[in-house]
């Protein structure tokens, strides 16, 4: 193991990719290939307008199969399961999960980062005494995305939940926790641990020190002797996270635990400060790398945790979060049958020549970064008689490139650094025609790589590392390098700026719809 001159690919490591609308489970040799995979679709339970949920167990069991199924592809390509050495985790993030700490059954529903039922309650946190010290300590402003509003509205909604408060047996955790506790079996081993760069999206984790914060705890008037949180650990160790205890890979250690977007500026080697990474999956997601200490945006942005490879390589970021991206282009496909699937929406996009004055504010949770907008909700401006769906179909892409322009905007603000490329990932990045209108947007080039699972990568890279199928970060230099494609922008600057101002305006006038 870790012999460079080794190229017998006889080691592998497992990768789950748990994200909001699939799980999927990768296996990838040494060279950071996938070699077997399988993916599944699960249900998203849409309760009440703006509540979004999960079922943990359905959760649990998607990834069981997906392991299965990807251990069964590797087999019948003639590898033996054994040279499977370690399993990383990767998953959405902030999406909550409450469950009985001596039985390990869930209490309700996981709550999704996308859910606005929060946005009340959030609003009055915000009058509480010492509201605006928060984003300071922890990274992240007052809003409905991170977990605590979702662990405070159960507490104050649930019976069962607030029952297992008041007799000490609550369990919260992240997707990653709740995973790595049912993986390892549960109460019988009680593995309860969670990494930096998750615990960061909960509000409860101090960005400096890396630890829970009584200060963050005691502002959201909670008893930490009535809940369990798990254990803040870095996200590569060898022992931490436990091994799984039954299935086809019964045994293997996990050792890898990134949330999906840290994971992704892993995958894409965002290892130096300076470079950066969006990810176009359900929602995007754009990383910075800002180095070993924290940033604390002051232009909407939020300071998160890249990744703790342990002392000596623990970088930050600066993030750029936006809450609906790949969900709109599935909004057009299920709900309004505009193609009959994602993949198709290019085509009914490029139709068109332009926009043709149509601006579509995609604001289905409000607007996040860099605007924070709770009370804003989808809106579509600029529609004529001669509108076609083609329009709303570019209209519904651009939204997502806008919003990437914005956050670029704040980071450069925030850093005094111009980026000069932008790595791309996701399940969106496919369409090239987004990516081109991003190119043009941004004015710089986007840099699409041939393997977009990098997301999953992300986790293999941080699973390898603690057990030696990767030594140091270096010998990942050649990952994945071959075949990108890069877009440079065609768009003269003057009209990227007028379209941008357009957006802008637009964005103005979607506020108080949800007051
Ligand atoms: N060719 C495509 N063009 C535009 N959007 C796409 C395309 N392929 C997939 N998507 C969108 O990407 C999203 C899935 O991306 P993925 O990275 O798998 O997301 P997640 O990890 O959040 O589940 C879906 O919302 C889908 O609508
Ligand atoms: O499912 P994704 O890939 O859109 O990622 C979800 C994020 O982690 C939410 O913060």
């Amino acid at each position: 193991m870790g012999d460079p001159t080794d190229d017998s690919h006889e080691t592998f490591v497992g990768s789950i990719d748990q994200g909001t609308t699939s799980t999927r489970f990768l296996i990838f040799n040494r060279s950071g290939e996938p070699v077997a995979s399988h993916q599944i679709e699960f249900k998203q339970y849409y309760p009440q307008s703006g509540w979004h949920e999960h079922d943990p167990l359905e959760i649990i069991s998607s990834v069981e199969q997906c392991i299965e199924g990807a251990v069964k592809d590797l087999e019948n390509q003639g590898h033996a399961k054994a040279s499977i050495k370690a399993v990383g985790i990767t998953n959405q993030r902030e999406t909550t999960v409450v469950w009985n700490h001596e039985t390990g059954e869930p209490l309700y529903n996981a709550i999704v980062w996308t859910d606005t039922r929060t946005q009340a309650l959030v609003r009055k946190l915000k009058q509480r005494l010492g509201a605006d010290k928060l984003q300071e300590l922890c990274g992240l402003p007052l809003s409905t995305y991170p977990s605590v509003g979702k662990l405070l509205w159960l507490l104050a909604n649930e019976p069962k939940v607030k029952d297992a408060y008041e007799k000490g047996n609550l369990a919260f955790g992240t997707i990653d926790s709740w995973l790595v506790y049912r993986l390892n079996g549960g109460p019988n081993k009680n593995v309860f641990v969670s990494d930096p760069t998750n615990a960061s999206r909960t509000m409860f984790m101090n960005l400096r020190t890396l630890d829970y914060d009584d200060q963050l705890i005691d502002f959201f008037r909670l008893d930490p002797r009535k809940v369990h949180f798990p254990k803040i650990t870095r996200s590569s160790d060898r022992e931490a996270y436990g091994r799984l205890e039954s299935g086809v890979l019964k045994g293997v250690p996990i050792t890898g635990c990134l949330g999906d977007q840290s994971a992704a500026l892993v995958g894409q080697k965002g290892f130096s400060p300076g470079l950066a990474k969006n990810t176009y999956g359900t929602g995007c997601f754009l990383l910075y790398n800002v180095g070993e200490k924290p940033v604390f945006s002051s232009h909407g942005l939020l300071g998160t945790v890249a990744y703790d490879f342990g002392e000596g390589n623990r970088m930050y970021a600066l993030e750029g979060s936006i809450a609906v991206a790949g969900s709109s282009v599935k909004f057009l496909v299920d709900n309004w049958g505009f193609v009959e699937s994602s993949s198709r929406i290019s085509q009914l996009a490029s139709t068109v020549e332009d926009n043709g004055g149509v601006v579509f504010v995609t604001a289905f949770s409000g607007l996040f970064a860099p605007y924070w907008i709770d009370d804003a909700r989808g809106t579509i401006y600029g529609i004529t008689a001669y509108t076609n769906r083609g329009h709303v179909a570019r209209a519904t892409l651009e939204a997502t490139c806008f919003q990437t322009k914005a956050i670029l905007n704040a980071m450069e603000k925030d850093s005094s650094r111009k980026l000069a490329a932008l790595a791309v990932d996701g399940g969106m990045s496919n369409s090239d025609l987004t990516m081109q209108t991003q190119a043009d947007l941004i004015q710089i080039p986007v840099l699409r790589p041939q393997m977009r699972e990098t997301t999953a990568l992300g986790a293999a890279i941080a699973a390898g590392l603690a057990v030696g199928v990767w030594e140091s970060l270096d010998e990942l230099k050649s990952v994945n390098v071959e075949g990108r494609t890069d877009f440079t922008p065609r768009m003269p600057e003057a009209k990227s700026r007028e379209m941008f101002e357009r957006w802008e305006k637009a964005v103005q006038m979607s506020r108080g719809w949800s007051a």
